[in-house]
């Protein structure tokens, strides 16, 4: 080993779980709950450069997260390749078929190819998925490092941007003015709960980040109603691209008819069926003759973050066309570097790609851009919440300028960690009773109607 081996070899790694403020967002599960948990990672070489990672901060998750702290110390931060197989070893059994599924207190969860992360609207979620999140702010936290040290920022480290500007769409969602009960911080959005407030909504995306592109959260309302939303916003933001998300809430007929209904407005229509098997048969439904009888209604792209979110699901999706475009997620494909792999795939299979967020924090933006500025196919907008997060725990937040972030030349991630926030907020991680420390949106909607369960799909 030389000197700079091992100034590079990682001296500690540090853990903080944090719960942070998340507003009332409604999706076909529930709705959000009113602090989330994250994951912050920093991590130390022996030279002295620090690391930050972020990732999902449910149990689950930390309880993944510190055997994989333990056994990374003495290993190099450029140590990339083996950071799975070094996963794989001490973060236990991973098989594919170990599904898990926790929502509290609701009988009727359920399992097999409809079941869904209750946190986080993933899909069937599995031991092995769990770990590549894990794994993934590991590995950003790495990246991050090695920038520090060599004094590069992430984006050389992956091979160079493409871009010096990520485009951000604005994510809408149905929303309350306020968590049941009065619980958590209080902002002033105010309640969405029609087209008026979807449009009103987007206007305030649109005229405070720049966004020209906007995704609506579906799944919480009669198709119908969520058509008449994306019909507003067609009208309100003419040319605009739109996307429609019910997570999966659709049966195969439901979904055709409302790609019947929004063909002519949508970018992409998100995973309107839940699982491969119904995608499949929606995208054979749009290859072939739409209700007009001699019309087709070819064009509109069907996208997932539901059905493909590992590499084990691709070969089934692409080789039925399942899905012309996969939202990539570092977070869900193991690290930056996955993410990347996963676009060459998908330029193999002429699958486009979008990217997926779930609620996050500056470092997982950080890292978003990055990885989006290496990549010359991701020409939509990537979805983010982070306008959503109010609170962070860096000393200055990311910024979007015309809908968009601009990519830093700064080594590393290019942000800096702001320790009285994180130890502020991970103290309010400390004072919970564990009612929030693992996200499920269905138990959050018992708050307000006691009888919820979380629906079974086909909903509608
Ligand atoms: O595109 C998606 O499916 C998501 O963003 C999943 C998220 O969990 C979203 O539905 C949310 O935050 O409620
Ligand atoms: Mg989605």
């Amino acid at each position: 080993m030389t000197d700079a081996d091992d100034a590079l070899a990682i001296a500690e790694v540090r853990l903080t779980p944090i719960l942070v403020a998340d507003p009332p967002l409604l999706n076909t599960q529930g709705v959000h709950q009113p602090y989330t948990p994250r994951l912050i990672i920093e991590l130390t070489t022996e030279g002295g450069a620090t690391g930050l990672g972020e990732t999902y901060g449910d149990t689950k998750y930390l309880d993944l997260a510190q055997p994989l702290a333990t056994a990374l110390i003495g290993r190099s931060v450029t140590d990339l390749n083996g950071l799975p197989a070094l996963a794989a070893e001490v973060c236990g059994d991973s098989s594919p078929s170990s599904q898990l599924r926790s929502s509290r207190g609701d009988p009727n969860a359920a399992t097999g190819a409809d079941a869904v992360d209750a946190g986080g609207l993933r899909g069937v979620q599995t031991a092995g998925k769990l770990r590549l999140s894990v794994l993934s702010g590991f590995e950003v936290a790495c990246l991050d490092a090695w920038g520090r040290a060599a004094g590069l920022p992430v984006h050389a480290l992956l091979g160079g941007k493409v871009r010096d500007r990520v485009e951000y769409g604005a994510y809408l969602f149905y929303r309350w003015a306020q968590h049941p009960g009065g619980r958590g911080e209080r902002d002033d959005w105010g309640a969405a709960l029609d087209p008026v407030g979807v449009v009103a909504q987007a206007r305030r995306f649109a005229d405070t980040y720049g966004f020209t592109s906007f995704k609506l959260k579906g799944g919480v309302f009669p198709p119908a109603r969520e058509v008449a939303a994306i019909r507003a916003l067609a009208a309100a933001f003419p040319g605009r691209p739109l996307r429609l998300d019910p997570n999966g809430a659709w049966s195969v007929a439901t979904s055709l008819r409302v790609a019947d209904a929004l063909r002519d407005v949508l970018e992409y229509l998100e995973d309107p069926a839940s699982g491969t098997d119904r995608m499949a048969q929606v995208a054979a439904g749009l290859r072939g003759a739409g209700p007009d009888g001699g019309r087709r209604r070819a064009g509109l792209p069907l996208a997932t973050n539901m059905c493909v979110t590992t590499f084990d699901e691709i070969a089934e999706a692409f080789t039925r066309d399942a899905v012309q475009i996969v939202l990539c997620d570092h977070h869900y494909w193991g690290g930056l570097r996955r993410t990347r792999e996963l676009a060459a795939v998908c330029r193999a299979f002429g699958v486009g790609l979008s990217m997926h967020s779930n609620t996050h924090l500056g470092i997982s933006l950080a890292a978003m851009t990055q990885v989006a500025a290496t990549v010359p196919d991701l020409v939509h907008a990537c979805d983010t919440h982070y306008p959503w997060q109010t609170e962070d725990v860096l000393t200055e937040r990311l910024a979007f300028r015309d809908g968009r972030v601009d990519v830093g030349d700064a080594p590393g991630l290019g942000v800096a960690l702001d320790r009285d926030r994180l130890a502020a907020l991970h103290r309010r991680w400390l004072a919970d009773d564990g009612g929030l420390r693992d996200r499920d949106d269905a138990a959050a909607m018992r708050r307000a109607d006691p009888g919820w369960t979380a629906p079974a799909v086909p909903r509608w």
